[in-house]
């Protein structure tokens, strides 16, 4: 087991590269089980949740071929197999499994998914919207059963905005029999990816993006080629450490549009922030940011995956501000964390009080989950002297070349392997 080492105090500067989005890569895998041929992938991020995927097609009977930042997924052999728990708990996006083997096979067998711990996290509106499809699902000792005898499209709204639910309806949609509505329907950009490799295969889908999605249900898809779009949270999270620590940083890659809500934020703190086609260039700032308010909202609200980092930031930032995540009641642990660094911060139910303007001190600090880790690593550049972050395989879920990345743009950062000690007192902690 590693932990993650951060000397802070290195400005940062220079062009760092975007890689695709883990949440499309993570629901565009499963869905290429629907085709009858191969699906290739492109601009994949090299993060564990991928390898994680790839690994339970494979388990199936999928072939997948992963080259650099190319998969080619054979869905061909693939079969209505039981999917195992361990696997399936060590990411929240096992879940499109029971969309895309519901749309397949009409059945489906799979432990309930893991991810990231922010509260509760229910998967009742995926399974509504399978119900309203005609499958039967049950819930059998940790794992669920889904079962129809065929699908048939049906209008479902969703009671809750849920990315994963609209996506994975999507996902048993586009082989059900006639027309399938998602009412409010969530709308962030890696849903309309999502339709866009469906369609590509020959699926019906029209409105992804917008709160009302219809699908005409086909009979047969086939194989494509697909190019994942950028990821904005990665992109967001090293637009944030530049306005940290930058002088000059060009963040490369993105589709600024999708990270409008985190630029508005960013100019009324006083960042020094602008854009072109496809790069975000920040200069970073000094004393005089300011504190603003924040609230976490569906797409295209500020994204609650960027309320972690963005407290260090807020932290940084003269005066106080308040951080309120409306998605998540419990997507605070990284703030007792942070307190360790000596950052002067109160949580009250949904929100954090951050007064910001205090000195970060480097400290031994434990990564909760992946963008708590995204966010003490911000912190450490920040910070006086070392600090040590445990709980790295949080971080490798979501960033790819995190290390290499930073580095190229100045940080000093290194891994260094957990003493046996040292691996006791987390499990303990
Ligand atoms: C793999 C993936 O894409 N993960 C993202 C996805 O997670 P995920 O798809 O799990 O998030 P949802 O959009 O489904 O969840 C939003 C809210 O709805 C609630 N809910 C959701 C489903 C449901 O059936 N019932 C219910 O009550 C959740 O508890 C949460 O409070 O969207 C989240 C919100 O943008 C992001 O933080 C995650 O990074
Ligand atoms: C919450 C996140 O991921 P997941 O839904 O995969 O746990 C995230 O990407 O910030």
């Amino acid at each position: 087991m590693d932990k993650l080492m951060v000397e802070g105090g290195h400005p940062l500067h220079g062009e760092v590269q975007i890689g695709g989005a883990k949440n499309s890569a993570v629901a565009l895998i499963p869905a290429a089980l629907l085709a009858d041929s191969p699906v290739t992938i492109d601009n994949l991020p090299n993060i564990s949740d991928v390898e994680v995927l790839a690994e339970l097609v494979e388990h199936i009977g999928g072939r997948v071929n992963h080259n650099g930042d190319a998969m080619t997924i054979d869905p061909r052999q693939v079969m209505p197999m039981p999917l195992p728990n361990g696997r399936v708990k060590q990411m929240r996006a096992s879940y499109y499994m029971m969309g895309a083997m519901l749309g397949r096979f009409k059945k489906a067998s799979i432990g309930l998914p893991g991810g990231c711990n922010l509260g509760p996290r229910p998967i009742d509106q995926h399974i509504k919207g399978f119900e309203a499809l005609g499958a039967v699902v049950t819930n059998e000792q940790g794992s669920i059963y889904l079962r129809a005898n065929e699908l048939v499209g049906a209008k479902i709204y969703l009671d809750v905005v849920s990315v994963g639910a609209t996506i994975n309806i999507m996902l048993a949609a586009v082989k059900a029999k006639g027309k399938t509505i998602i009412e409010n329907a969530a709308k962030e950009p890696e849903i309309i990816d999502v339709a866009t490799l469906l369609s590509s295969m020959g699926a019906d889908i029209k409105g992804a993006g917008t709160d009302v999605i219809r699908i005409e249900g086909k009979e047969k898809l086939k194989g494509c080629a697909h190019s994942i779009i950028p990821d904005r949270i990665e992109a967001g999270t090293y637009i944030i450490a530049a306005a940290c620590m930058g002088s000059d940083v060009a963040v490369q890659n993105v589709i600024p549009d999708h990270l409008e809500s985190l630029i508005a934020k960013l100019d009324e703190m006083g960042v020094d922030v602008d854009s072109d086609d496809d790069a975000v260039y920040v200069k970073g700032s000094n004393n005089r940011l300011k504190g603003v308010d924040i609230k976490t909202l569906v797409h295209p609200g500020f994204p609650t995956d960027l309320q972690q980092p963005v407290t260090s930031l807020l932290a940084k930032a003269q005066g106080t501000s308040i951080i309120t995540d409306t998605i998540y009641n419990a997507r605070f642990k990284h703030i007792d964390e942070l307190r360790r660094m000596g950052a002067d911060i109160k949580v009250e139910g949904r929100s954090a009080m951050i007064n910001g303007g205090k000195r970060l001190e480097g400290a031994r600090v434990k990564a909760s989950d992946l963008r708590a880790g995204a966010a003490l690593v911000i912190a450490g550049l920040m910070a006086d002297g070392v600090t040590e972050i445990t709980g790295v395989h949080h971080i490798d879920r979501g960033y790819e070349s995190l290390e290499e990345k930073l580095k190229g743009l100045g940080a000093k950062l290194w891994r260094e392997k957990m003493t046996e000690e040292e691996q006791e007192q987390l499990k303990s902690s």
